[in-house]
């Protein structure tokens, strides 16, 4: 698949977690109502991410009728937020929260309502607080892929990151922080 994205040619690589989730195991959400992840967002993709061997992750995603853009075929934003979420989840595997900070994607082909897209990803290395991530869809031929992906995730401190914002946060319950 073409790509136009470049590795930095000072990528070092990365290890995994001594006390990262388990192969074949569901990875931690970060939050309940996370719209990529989240079992309690009134709306969102509820996606889970599965820890695979080494750096790698995985992930599956119906699409459902409310994820049309195209008649009949998936909406490309919303594709792009399962490649966001499949990928920026792979950085728990180095026990290491992130942000996304540049995402690409290629388009190869249109998916259609009722299918079910398989994700897989893998960090690729990192320079500085700068995760390297790539992810690969398809609709059950791997050797089919019908859309790729490259993410940069920048490690945060979560606590000051967000330290700004947490009195806006939705709760499951529906109440803000304070309200
Ligand atoms: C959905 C919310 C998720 C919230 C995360 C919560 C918990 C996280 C825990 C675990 C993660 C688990 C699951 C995550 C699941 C899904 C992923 C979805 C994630 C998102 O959906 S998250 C929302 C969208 N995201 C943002 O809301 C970020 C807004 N942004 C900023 O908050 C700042 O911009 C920040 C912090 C990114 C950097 O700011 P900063 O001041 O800390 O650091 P600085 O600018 O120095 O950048 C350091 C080095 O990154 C390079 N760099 C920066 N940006 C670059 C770019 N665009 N292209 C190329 N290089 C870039 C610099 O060039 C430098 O590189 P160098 O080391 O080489 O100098």
């Amino acid at each position: 698949m073409k790509t136009s994205f470049v590795l930095p040619a000072d990528i070092e690589p990365l290890s995994r977690d001594p006390k990262a989730t388990s192969p074949g195991r569901r990875i931690n959400l970060h939050h309940s109502m996370c719209f990529g992840c989240g079992a309690d967002a009134p709306v969102g993709l509820r996606i889970d991410v599965i820890a695979g061997e080494g750096l790698t992750v995985s992930a599956s995603m119906k699409v459902e009728d409310w994820m049309q853009g195209g008649p009949g075929v998936i909406h490309g934003g919303l594709l792009s937020t399962a490649f966001d979420e499949v990928m920026g989840t792979s950085p728990l595997l180095l026990r290491m929260p992130v942000v996304t900070g540049h995402l690409e994607i290629d388009y190869a082909k249109p998916i259609p309502l009722g299918s079910t897209v398989q994700f897989t990803g893998e960090i690729l290395g990192g320079v500085r607080r700068k995760v390297y991530t790539r992810a690969v869809a398809h609709l059950g031929d791997p050797q089919e892929p019908v859309a790729a992906a490259h993410g940069l995730f920048i490690a945060i401190d979560l606590e000051k990151h967000f330290a700004g914002y947490r009195d806006r946060a939705v709760h499951p319950s529906g109440h803000q922080n304070g309200a």
